[in-house]
């Protein structure tokens, strides 16, 4: 019997994995899916055409690369949609507009005009009734300096090359974004919980706080 029976998991379940640059979620999203046997959904860093050039100038290319992400996640969801679910997404469709667009605005380094024509055609592919909203959004959060570790450790050379002051903002973000955060069930777990790397078997504890919010808030999905 694999962990999703155990744990009486439905097989169509969707479970999105958010949180900041660098604190573990495609290596949870790869822990998620072996024990539960199902699908990833992961973000294309190393074909990204934009994120590199991004990294050297926001203010040039932030539109370009929103618009580039929101393309690619919805693709990503119409594949979900057409297995019929049983997925692990890495990273929420929510985090591009409520963390790295509103960001990039607040910042200056994207334009109001460009602002509201993304924020325009998110509202309009994403926040309708016909988009299906994950059955669990899983929220992975540590402290500042442990994530500033990790994006070190993983040493992607434009992460490397952009000042902390950037990652201590976001990090700051996502705690305001999270604390408001509505639009599905939420599971918070703190890295400094489990160790997926050390201790592989911590995973098992965690499909069970997954199967418990999912039985928990299975009255929403009816
Ligand atoms: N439990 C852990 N302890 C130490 N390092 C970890 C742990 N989990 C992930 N990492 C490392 O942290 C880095 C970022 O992890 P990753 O899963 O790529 O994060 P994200 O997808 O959120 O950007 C990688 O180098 C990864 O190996
Ligand atoms: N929507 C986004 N805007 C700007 N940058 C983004 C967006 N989504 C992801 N990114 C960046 C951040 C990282 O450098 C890479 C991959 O993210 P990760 O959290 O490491 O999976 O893309």
């Amino acid at each position: 019997m694999n962990l999703r029976e155990k744990y009486d998991i439905p097989p169509q379940t969707v479970i999105t994995i958010a949180g900041t640059v660098g604190v573990g979620k495609s290596t949870m999203t790869k822990a998620l899916a072996e024990a539960l046997n199902f699908r990833t959904s992961f973000e294309k860093v190393d074909t990204n055409p934009y994120l590199d050039k991004f990294y050297e100038d926001f203010e040039k290319w932030s539109f370009h690369l929103q618009v580039y992400f929101l393309a690619e996640r919805f693709k990503e969801q119409k594949r979900i949609f057409e297995y019929g679910g049983g997925f692990i997404q890495d990273r929420s469709i929510y985090e591009d507009t409520g963390i790295f667009a509103k960001m990039h605005y607040d910042k200056g380094t994207m334009s109001p005009t460009d602002y509201e024509t993304y924020t325009n055609l998110f509202d309009a592919m994403v926040m309708t009734p016909y988009f299906p909203h994950p059955n669990l959004l899983v929220y992975l959060e540590g402290p500042i300096d442990a994530v500033i570790g990790r994006i070190q450790e993983r040493g992607r050379e434009m992460e490397q090359q952009t000042p902390n002051d950037y990652w201590i903002e976001m990090h700051e973000r996502y705690e305001n974004w999270i604390n408001n955060f509505n639009s599905c069930p939420v599971l918070r777990l703190d890295i400094n919980d489990y160790d997926l790397l050390k201790n592989p078997e911590a995973i098992e504890s965690i499909v069970s706080r997954i199967s418990h919010m999912l039985k928990q808030t299975s009255h929403l999905r009816k």
